[in-house]
C-alpha cells in the first residue's frame, strides 16, 4: 500500500460515510485566474478514473460563480446559492481573486461565503512527491509527510470588525478574533481523530498564547481537555513563530498539525513550498455532519502572473480530486489518481514550478495515460 493509501482516509467519528452511488453530482466552480484551467484538467482526470473503475460516474455541473459574474451582476453567487449547492454531493473549486476586484470582496463573496459558515474543518496534506525535490537540503520524500488541520469557521476569520472615522487621522479598523469553546472542541476532536487514523498518531497544536492572552489561552485549554479523550495520540505544542523554524529545520518531527484559521493558512503555504511548490498541495473544506456538500480545491490562488499561459501545475487539483473521492467513499478511484500523479512526477512530467518544462495539458495527458494503463 502506498503512503497515500495509508494516510488519505478520513477519520470516522462524524456522520457515516455516504452510501456508494452510481452517479455523483459535483458542483464545478473554476472561478478566477488559473482556477478554470486546473479544474477542467481535474474534471478530465476524475472522468478517466471513473471510467477505469467502471462502477460510478461523476456528473459535473459547471457554475459561473466568479469575479466575472460579480462584475456583471454585483454578486458572486445567486441568492439561493446554498440550496443550489445542497443539490450536489461535493464541490470542486478552483480559486477566487481578480486584479480588478479588492481581494476581501472576492474572498468573502465566494470562497468564504461557501465554506466559512458550513465547513469547519480544513484539511491540508503535504508530502514530497516522487521525482520532486524539497528546497531543504537533505529532505527526501518520506521526510516530510504532514496533515495540517485548519480551523475554518472562526478565529481570525470570524468576520467581526468595522471601520469608523473614515479618512480622518484617528480612523479605526478592527478585525476581531473570536474563539468559542464549541468551535475549538469540534476542530480539536476532528484533528485528534485524524492524527489517530495516521500511523504515527502524533499531533502538534500551534498557538500564540504567550502574546494573545485570552482567546489563545482558551484554545490551549480546550485542546488539552480534548487530548484526554485520545490517550493513544502523542501531543505537543508550538508557538507559531517557532513552528516555522521546526517545519524548516526538523520536518520529520511533525505529522498532524492543528492550527487556527490564519496560522494554518500561513503554515500550509510554507508546508507546500517546503515540499517543492504551492502547485502540488490540496485542500479539503469538510462539513463532518455532511449537511452541506464539502468543498475541494487546490491550496493556491488565482495566480494572475501565469493565467492563460497553460503553465499552471494541476497536481494540487488532482490531489484535491483524490481528497474528494475519498470523502465520497470512492477510495479505489482516489488512489488510482494519486498513483498516476505520483508516477507522472516520478517520470519527470512536471510543470516549471517543479523544475520541469511540461504545461498543464501535458501533465494532465500523462496522468490520464497512467490511469488508463494501470493494472
Ligand atoms: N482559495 C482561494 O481561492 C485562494 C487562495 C489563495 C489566494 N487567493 C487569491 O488569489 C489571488 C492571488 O493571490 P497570491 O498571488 O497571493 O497567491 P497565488 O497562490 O495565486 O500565487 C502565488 C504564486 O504561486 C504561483 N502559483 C500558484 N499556483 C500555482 C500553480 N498551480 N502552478 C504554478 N504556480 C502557481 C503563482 O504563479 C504566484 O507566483 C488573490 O486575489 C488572493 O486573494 C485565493
Ligand atoms: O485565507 C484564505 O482563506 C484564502 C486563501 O489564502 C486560502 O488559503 O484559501
Ligand atoms: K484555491
Ligand atoms: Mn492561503
Amino acid at each position: 500500500m502506498s503512503i497515500a493509501a495509508k494516510s488519505n482516509a478520513y477519520p470516522a467519528g462524524h456522520a457515516a460515510p455516504p452510501e456508494r452511488k452510481s452517479v455523483y453530482r459535483i458542483a464545478q466552480i473554476g472561478a478566477d485566474g488559473i482556477g478554470p484551467e486546473v479544474i477542467s484538467a481535474g474534471v478530465q482526470v476524475v472522468h478517466a478514473a471513473a471510467e477505469k473503475i467502471g462502477t460510478f460516474s461523476a456528473d459535473f455541473t459547471e457554475l459561473d460563480w466568479s469575479s466575472d459574474r460579480y462584475k456583471r451582476t454585483g454578486s458572486y453567487v445567486p441568492d439561493d446559492y446554498i440550496e443550489v449547492l445542497k443539490q450536489h454531493d461535493a464541490i470542486f473549486f478552483g480559486a477566487v481573486g481578480a486584479p480588478d476586484v479588492p481581494d476581501h470582496i472576492s474572498l468573502w463573496g465566494l470562497r468564504l461565503a461557501i465554506c466559512q459558515p458550513y465547513m469547519y474543518a480544513n484539511v491540508r496534506r503535504t508530502r514530497i512527491l516522487p521525482g520532486t525535490e524539497s528546497p531543504l537540503r537533505n529532505c527526501k520524500p518520506g521526510d516530510l509527510d504532514w496533515c495540517i488541520v485548519r480551523e475554518n469557521s472562526e478565529g481570525e476569520y470570524a468576520g467581526h470588525g468595522g471601520r469608523s472615522h473614515r479618512g480622518l487621522e484617528h480612523e479605526i479598523g478592527t478585525e476581531v478574533t473570536i474563539f468559542t469553546r464549541t468551535g475549538i472542541k469540534r476542530i480539536a476532536r476532528y484533528a485528534f481523530q485524524l492524527a489517530q487514523s495516521r500511523p504515527r498518531k502524533l499531533l502538534t497544536y500551534v498557538t500564540k498564547s504567550n502574546a494573545m492572552r485570552n482567546g489563545m489561552v482558551l484554545w490551549d485549554e480546550v485542546i488539552k481537555e480534548v487530548a484526554k479523550e485520545f490517550p493513544d495520540v502523542t501531543t505537543d505544542f508550538m508557538l507559531v513563530d517557532a513552528m516555522t523554524v521546526r517545519m524548516t529545520l526538523n520536518p520529520r518531527s511533525l505529522d498532524t498539525i492543528l492550527a487556527t484559521n490564519l496560522h494554518a493558512d500561513i503554515l500550509s503555504d510554507l508546508a507546500a513550498a517546503l515540499a517543492g511548490s504551492i502547485g502540488i498541495a490540496p485542500t479539503a473544506n469538510i462539513d463532518p455532519s455532511r449537511t452541506m456538500p464539502s468543498m475541494f480545491e487546490p491550496i493556491h490562488g488565482s495566480a494572475f502572473d501565469i493565467t492563460g499561459k497553460g503553465l499552471a501545475n494541476p497536481v494540487g487539483t488532482f490531489w484535491s480530486a483524490c481528497e474528494m473521492l475519498h470523502w465520497l467513499g470512492e477510495h479505489e478511484a482516489a488512489e488510482l489518481i494519486m498513483r498516476a500523479t505520483e508516477q507522472a512526477c516520478a517520470d519527470g512530467v512536471k510543470t516549471r514550478d517543479l523544475g520541469g518544462d511540461a504545461g498543464t495539458a501535458e501533465v494532465t495527458r500523462a496522468v490520464i495515460e497512467r490511469i488508463n494503463c494501470s493494472s
